[in-house]
């Protein structure tokens, strides 16, 4: 996800938030929400997924090849206490609010699986363009994980691809393969590997030919009256989702949930 100014100014880079060391692991590229940035402006917020730079200044692909985001660090969700959770969530939160109404134009070249948080910051940017390759699943699968996705997800996933095909998506945690992401409209471009950031470059300079003014106060148009239904009721969502995670029957799903991921591994 590039933020244009910082990229126009020719430093993505900024402040870079940390990635957890996963020893002995294949590196994915979980949102891992560290508390300490999520105060940080988005504008100076070069985040854990998001690619790097060459010597040129040109963006290369992210250090975790497949994987755009593996979402939120369900690590974080499981044996905790609920100050944990609580302060967790709100930096979730705040992380999407700054996506979602930062007034750069954001765009996600998004080259890798990208389930649940991870498509939930994807529907954050404003232009998605996804790799063509079976393996890129996107979408919200919380309900195979046995929780639920939180209004707020499920506000954008209904803002970007309806309510019939959100309803549908969302109850059977269901994760679009690209061309299936294509039609449904979760993403706007299918392109292969290759030219998933290049394509994601002209889409950028296609946002920013239209005056930055202009194009700011439409984007703040549309996407107040959603962020507005987050932001009347913060806490009410952190001690929901603080009484939701705490629960003995979620913790255990996330539990066996984590197992099989482990399992599977290899
Ligand atoms: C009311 C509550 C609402 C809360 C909302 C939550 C939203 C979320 O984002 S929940 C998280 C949903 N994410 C997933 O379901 C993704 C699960 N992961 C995968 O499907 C795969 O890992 C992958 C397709 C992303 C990548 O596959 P790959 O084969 O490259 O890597 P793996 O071998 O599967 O994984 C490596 C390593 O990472 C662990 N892991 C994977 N995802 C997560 C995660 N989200 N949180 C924590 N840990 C994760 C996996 O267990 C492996 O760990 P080990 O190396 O320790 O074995």
């Amino acid at each position: 996800v590039w933020a244009a100014k910082a990229w126009r100014e020719g430093d993505p880079g900024g402040t870079r938030a940390g990635r957890r060391p996963r020893a002995g692991s294949v590196p994915t590229g979980f949102l891992d929400v560290d508390v300490t940035s999520a105060p940080l402006a988005l504008e100076c917020l070069y985040t854990p997924w998001a690619p790097g730079t060459d010597s040129d200044g040109a963006p290369t692909p992210q250090d975790c090849p497949r994987v755009f985001s593996a979402g939120l660090d369900l690590t974080e969700m499981c044996g905790r206490n609920p100050a944990h959770y609580a302060e967790y969530w709100k930096a979730v939160q705040e992380l999407w609010l700054r996506t979602y109404l930062s007034s750069l134009v954001l765009v996600a070249a998004i080259n890798g699986a990208c389930p649940a948080g991870g498509c939930i910051i994807a529907l954050a940017c404003d232009c998605r363009v996804l790799a063509d390759n079976p393996k890129y699943h996107i979408g919200l699968n919380e309900t195979l994980l046995g929780i639920t996705a939180p209004f707020w997800f499920k506000d954008a996933y209904v803002n970007t691809i309806g309510h019939r095909a959100s309803e549908q998506a969302l109850q059977l945690g269901y994760l679009f393969p690209p061309s299936e992401a294509l039609q449904v409209g979760l993403v706007d471009q299918v392109v292969p590997e290759d030219q998933v950031l290049s394509t994601a470059l002209s889409e950028m300079a296609r946002w920013l030919a239209v005056p930055d003014h202009a194009r700011q106060l439409t984007k703040n148009m549309m996407r107040k009256a959603t962020a507005d239904r987050l932001l009347r009721q913060r806490d009410a969502d952190i001690q929901n989702f603080v009484s939701f995670i705490c629960r003995d029957s979620i913790q255990k799903s996330l539990q066996v949930y984590l197992e099989k991921l482990r399992q599977r591994k290899g």
